[in-house]
């Protein structure tokens, strides 16, 4: 009886200084819900300050982040204490407008995106496709692109639009899915894509991400209308992003109010990285620092010419690298 006690004290010890490994599912500024891979969630607190290379954020920690941390036992309560953050394979970030311009960090370890276009209501503008997938590439991101709705597109122009589309980005190498979320069409392929991985869904308000979220997750669909219910009453000024582990054994980050990508800043010399068929052909121009729109013997303008690239996608590069000299910023895809 006294050495089992004694054991329990010494497992118990053991327990205390053991260091754990989790991810952060919620962050609310002051505390952190973090689990285990085993699935085990703990209340955890930071102690000290985090300094992390490269980037000022107003918060240290963000959903997605990997942590090291170890439990203290006060009154039979158990939290954790995050004592080291693992590197980042990527993160999104939102700037605040004031004047501080400080970052706050929505996300990290994104797996991929899920970027929901429909043709109408609302319609999905090329342009807008390109800004989203200018700053996923920049964020190393992958960017699944989602036709939503297409129990609706009976005509046939509406048919033929989702071809041109998808045509074009294919070439590209983005990967592009048809799905009705409403009508269940295709959902399968979205989860065996999100199939042990973290995903987002991003798009226009209205394009079908609650309904897809629905149609995949049926079990969340409480707990995501509880947050926009609150969220719309106003009774939480701040909504938070948070991870939810789904039945077919995936991940999803949800992020409330967060209608846009985040803020890349970069210089105009630099686009062209991230226009994956641009990147490919850059070095057969002429002009080393060529940025593809008054240079002679540029390759990008003659595979546009040559129709290689296409017209929409070179457009695009044109207008992010007017509104850059305008001091507009690739962050532009808000719905408002
Ligand atoms: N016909 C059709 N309607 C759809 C489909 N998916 C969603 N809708 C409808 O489109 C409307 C908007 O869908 P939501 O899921 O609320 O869109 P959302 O992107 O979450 O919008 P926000 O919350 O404003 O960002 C709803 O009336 C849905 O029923 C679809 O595949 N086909
Ligand atoms: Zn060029």
């Amino acid at each position: 009886m006294y050495e089992s006690a004694n054991l329990l004290l010494f497992l118990r010890i053991i327990l205390i200084f053991a260091a754990m490994i989790g991810t952060v599912y919620k962050s609310t500024g002051s505390w952190y819900l973090v689990k285990t891979e085993e699935g085990k969630a703990y209340e955890c607190r930071i102690k000290g300050k985090f300094r992390l290379k490269g980037i000022k954020s107003t918060n240290p920690i963000a959903v997605g982040d990997k942590v090291n941390f170890t439990l203290e036992t006060d009154n039979n309560t158990e939290t954790g204490i995050i004592d080291k953050i693992f590197d980042r394979k990527n993160y999104i970030i939102r700037k605040s407008v004031n004047l501080s311009k400080q970052t706050h960090i929505i996300a990290s370890n994104i797996d991929q995106v899920f970027l929901l276009i429909t043709i109408d209501n609302p319609p999905t503008f090329p342009n807008f496709i390109d800004r989203f997938l200018v700053t996923a590439e920049a964020y190393s991101i992958p960017c699944v692109l989602t036709f939503n709705k297409i129990d609706t597109y009976t005509e046939i122009e509406r048919r033929a639009e989702v071809m041109y589309l998808k045509d074009i980005y294919e070439k590209i190498g983005y990967e592009c899915i048809e799905i009705s979320a409403k009508e269940n069409k295709n959902i399968e392929a979205i989860k065996q894509r999100m199939k042990g991985t973290v995903s987002m869904f991003a798009g226009h308000s209205g394009v079908g991400k609650s309904t897809l979220v629905n149609a995949i997750a049926p079990e969340l669909n409480l707990k995501t209308k509880e947050i926009s219910d609150q969220h719309k009453q106003g009774q939480h000024t701040t909504t938070f992003a948070e991870m939810f582990d789904l039945e077919f054994g995936a991940k999803i980050i949800d992020t409330p109010g967060i209608k846009g990508f985040g803020i890349v800043d970069m210089e105009k010399e630099e686009l062209d990285n991230y226009f994956p068929e641009f990147l490919a052909l850059k070095n057969n121009c002429k002009f080393n620092n060529c940025i593809h729109i008054e240079e002679p013997y540029c390759a990008i303008k003659d595979a546009v010419d040559d129709g290689e690239i296409a017209w929409s996608r070179y457009k695009s590069y044109v207008q992010i690298i007017e509104n850059e000299e305008n001091n507009y910023r690739v962050d532009e895809f808000k719905d408002d």
